[in-house]
């Protein structure tokens, strides 16, 4: 299979890198300075065993690729609200009927649009802490795994490529575990990734002493949850299958500084997922007749914070538990 990986920062590089030192034929899909670097010098994937660079095709786009063959596989690793956009282009080209999708990326909303678009797509619940803050530059933090990606076609079972799809995971150093209830996995992630606003906000020092804000988010975001009838993973079922198999290891020079909306705000990319991670929350929240005031308020802010230019952890803990609640029925963040 060749693995067309749209998106190539911390999480799609992490991947085709992994996939490309397993032997596995990688296309590299960027944008901007990085893809200039990529082309340029290569994708230099730092991890706690080591750095390596890969030299390997890069394209700045499907007009670039030009045809879809049998056997590809699109791995899409860009944040969701860059999702639509980047599936447009590539449904266009031949061949792209035929070809699975898998949604690499965080949240529950982009099966859904890759739905829309093409037949076969594959969800896929990431646990991978990756880092991408230079051009060109990629670090995947964790060892022995580099991560664990469960499979399942969209919106249930397994379908035709997932099994294949996963052994080349496994093979690449992740564990891939085939789920036909991968999105009930992904709604568990979307619970922890309720925090990434907070942390971006805050900054990790800011957050640490200031768990109760998370754990008050969290609690938000199961309630509207359970009011929408939505079954998730729990972090219990995680860990049995996590285990102690994918440890953040230091490595000199590249520390864990932030989950991937704090990288976002570092980076000044000018937006940011909360729409889908946050908003997700107040989404079904208000199709079922409840409210979601706190992560209504984070989506906000850090959708602020991205456009304004501000830098991760300009907002203070005390400075949070200040502002007014943005949606009557509910306290504020406090
Ligand atoms: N980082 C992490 O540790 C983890 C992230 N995730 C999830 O994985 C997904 C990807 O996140 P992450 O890897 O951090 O994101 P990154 O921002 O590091 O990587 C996404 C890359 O895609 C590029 N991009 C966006 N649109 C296009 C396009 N149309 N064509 C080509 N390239 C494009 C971005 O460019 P630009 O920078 O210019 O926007 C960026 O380089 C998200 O859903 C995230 O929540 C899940 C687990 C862990
Ligand atoms: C949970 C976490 C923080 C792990 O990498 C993540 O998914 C992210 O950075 O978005």
């Amino acid at each position: 299979m060749r693995y067309v990986i749209i998106g190539a920062g911390a999480v799609g590089g992490t991947i085709g890198g992994r996939l490309a030192q397993a032997g596995r034929e990688v296309v590299l899909v960027a944008r901007g300075a990085h893809l200039e670097a990529l082309r340029r010098e290569g994708l230099r994937l730092v991890t706690p065993g080591g750095a390596e660079t890969l030299r390997l095709p890069a394209v700045g786009g499907a007009a670039e690729l030009g045809a879809l063959l049998p056997g590809d596989v699109l791995v899409l690793a860009v944040k969701s609200q860059d999702t639509a956009a980047a599936l447009t282009e590539w449904a266009a080209l031949p061949g792209a009927q035929d070809t699975p999708v898998v949604c690499a990326q965080n949240g529950v909303s982009n099966e859904r649009t890759a739905l829309r678009l093409f037949p076969q797509v594959v969800a896929a619940c990431v646990w991978l802490p990756a880092t991408h803050l230079e051009p060109g530059v990629v670090v995947s933090h964790t060892a022995p795994l580099s991560g664990i990606l469960t499979l399942g076609q969209y919106p249930g079972g397994v379908g035709a490529f997932t099994e294949q799809i996963a052994s080349d995971l496994v093979a690449a150093g992740f564990d891939a575990p085939v789920a036909p209830d991968a999105m009930r996995w992904k709604y568990g992630k979307l619970l922890n990734n309720l925090g990434n606003a907070l942390e971006a906000l805050l900054g990790r020092d800011g957050l640490a002493g200031n768990e109760d804000l998370y754990l008050a988010v969290r609690e938000e975001g199961e309630r509207v949850l359970t009011a929408a009838g939505i079954d998730w993973a729990t972090d219990e079922e995680r860990m049995a299958v996590q285990a102690d198999r994918m440890d953040v290891r230091p490595i000199p020079g590249y520390g864990r500084v932030g989950g991937s909306t704090w990288q976002s705000l570092s980076r000044g990319t000018g937006s940011v997922e909360a729409d889908h991670l946050n908003g997700e929350i107040a989404l079904l929240a208000r199709l079922h007749g409840t409210v979601a005031p706190l992560n209504a308020q984070l989506q906000r802010l850090v959708r602020q914070f991205a456009a304004e230019g501000r830098a991760p952890g300009s907002l203070t803990a005390a400075g949070l538990r200040e502002l007014p609640a943005q949606e009557s029925g509910q306290a504020a963040t406090r």
